[in-house]
């Protein structure tokens, strides 16, 4: 069983495991005969895993290479892969690309990044990339570095990474990752999460750093913060958070992703730095609406106020280890809630629906350029999950958000629960 999933996969009877058989777990103790009785099942009924016996033997491997995580083996060079190349995987890839040159020790010059192939004015994507050194449909206007490499073909694209960077819209990461599968070696790779979503299956959620690891049995930490890509990309000043499993990866990771103007703070609660960026996207429709009606300023820090309450009590009620203070003291927690509010794609496409009374997928489509939005799908997901568990009324402002979006309620209900 997946030591992570464990922390944040929860049954209709709660909470999985409590602190202290968690430890256990982790230690080995206990595990196979916790891991039968509860998480196997559980991970085969979210589809991750075919068998319980499957569970149970990618568990113990995760167990075994826990404990020796923290061990310094050899100082081999990081490969890195790039998976996804959208607004924020193209910017990822910018900083990327050029960091790896400034820590030739650390890391390999190379960085290929796998693109979703598509046709513009006739070309290939990839070629324009790779020949222009820009992604002229996703990031116009900033130059990627040459040691970037577009390549259309995954498992190219992954071929003797050590490290992988996940950076997709979160409804292609289970596709990807089984598609994944049998082309990373088993030992000796790491992943991070850079996806604001969750995943749901009836009355289980998982975060896609759980669902990395549960596929592709390597250890994920996250990455989420106050991040509007096309910001980042011109080297304006910001912060962003790592949630590591394993300290020695929280720091490679910041040594991959900090520069002079993006600054990486690591913590210890991959599940916190997770949800608040899946969550805060909901928020920001919520925060659209009330533009979309005109309500100012104080109306869209209520809505803040109350939505990154709401943030911290889901998290904290459906997930094991999440610490409270990530939700104010990093930049994951509220400095994001509040760049999304203000200057977010989720922000802008609810402003609009308000506006025009177009449907969302019809605004996406024309206000995006292929771009996708996260936050109405999510408040979907979110509803679904609450729901399966009878804990809808307890989320009023994530109810109202599913509630306008998808059953047709007045935008300017947006206040009348909360
Ligand atoms: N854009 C930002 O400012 C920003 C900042 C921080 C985090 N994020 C998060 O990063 C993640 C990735 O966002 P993004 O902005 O890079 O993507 P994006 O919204 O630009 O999405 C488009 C990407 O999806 C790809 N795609 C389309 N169909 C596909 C398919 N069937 N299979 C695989 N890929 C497909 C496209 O090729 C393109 O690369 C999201 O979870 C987002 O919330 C975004
Ligand atoms: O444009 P949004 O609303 O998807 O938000 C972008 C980033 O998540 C902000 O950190």
């Amino acid at each position: 069983m997946q030591a992570s999933l464990a922390r944040s996969l929860q049954t209709s009877r709660g909470p999985l495991l409590t602190h202290r058989t968690r430890t256990a777990t982790l230690s080995g103790h206990c595990y196979h005969s916790r891991a039968r009785q509860t998480l196997a099942p559980t991970l085969v009924t979210m589809g991750y895993r075919s068998s319980a016996r499957e569970a149970i033997s990618d568990a113990y491997h995760t167990v075994r290479r826990r404990r020796h995580a923290d061990t310094p083996r050899h100082h081999a060079k990081e490969k890195i892969a790039i998976i996804g190349s959208g607004n924020w995987g193209s910017a990822i890839a910018m900083l990327v690309g050029q960091n790896v040159l400034t820590h030739p020790d650390s890391f390999d010059d190379h960085v290929p990044m796998y693109v979703h192939e598509e046709e513009i004015n006739g070309r290939k994507l990839t070629e324009i990339i790779n020949e222009e050194h820009e992604n002229v449909k996703y990031l116009p206007g900033i130059k990627l570095p040459d040691n970037v490499q577009a390549i259309p073909d995954l498992a190219e694209a992954v071929d003797g990474a050590t490290a992988l960077i996940f950076v997709l819209p979160h409804q292609f990461i289970p596709s990807i990752c089984r598609d994944l599968r049998g082309k990373i070696p088993k030992h000796g790779v790491k992943a991070i999460s850079l996806i604001k979503g969750v995943d749901v299956k009836g009355t289980n959620i998982a975060i896609f750093a759980d669902v990395i690891e549960s596929l592709l049995n390597v250890s994920c930490s996250a990455l989420s913060g106050a991040n509007i890509a096309d910001e980042v990309a011109k080297g304006a000043f910001s912060e962003t958070t790592v949630g590591y499993r394993r300290k020695v990866d929280g720091v490679m990771w910041q040594k991959l992703f900090q520069n002079e103007n993006f600054h990486v703070q690591i913590i210890d609660d991959v599940a916190g730095v997770s949800l608040c960026g899946a969550l805060k996207n909901v928020v920001a429709v919520a925060a659209g609406f009330s533009d979309g009606l005109g309500w100012g300023n104080n109306s869209k820090a209520a809505i803040m106020r109350i939505g990154l309450l709401e943030m911290k009590k889901f998290s904290m009620e459906f997930f094991q280890g999440v610490r409270p203070e990530t939700f104010v003291q990093e930049s994951a927690g509220v400095a994001d809630l509040i760049t999304t509010c203000f200057g977010g794609r989720n922000r802008k496409c609810a402003e609009a629906y308000v506006k025009t009374g177009k449907p969302f997928d019809v605004l996406e489509k024309q206000l995006l350029n292929g771009q996708k939005l996260q936050g109405v799908e999510t408040a979907r997901e979110v509803h679904n999950f609450l729901q399966a568990r009878g804990r809808v009324d307890e989320y009023p402002l994530f109810r109202t958000v599913y509630e306008i979006a998808y059953k047709s309620l007045e935008p300017s209900k947006i206040t009348a629960k909360l």
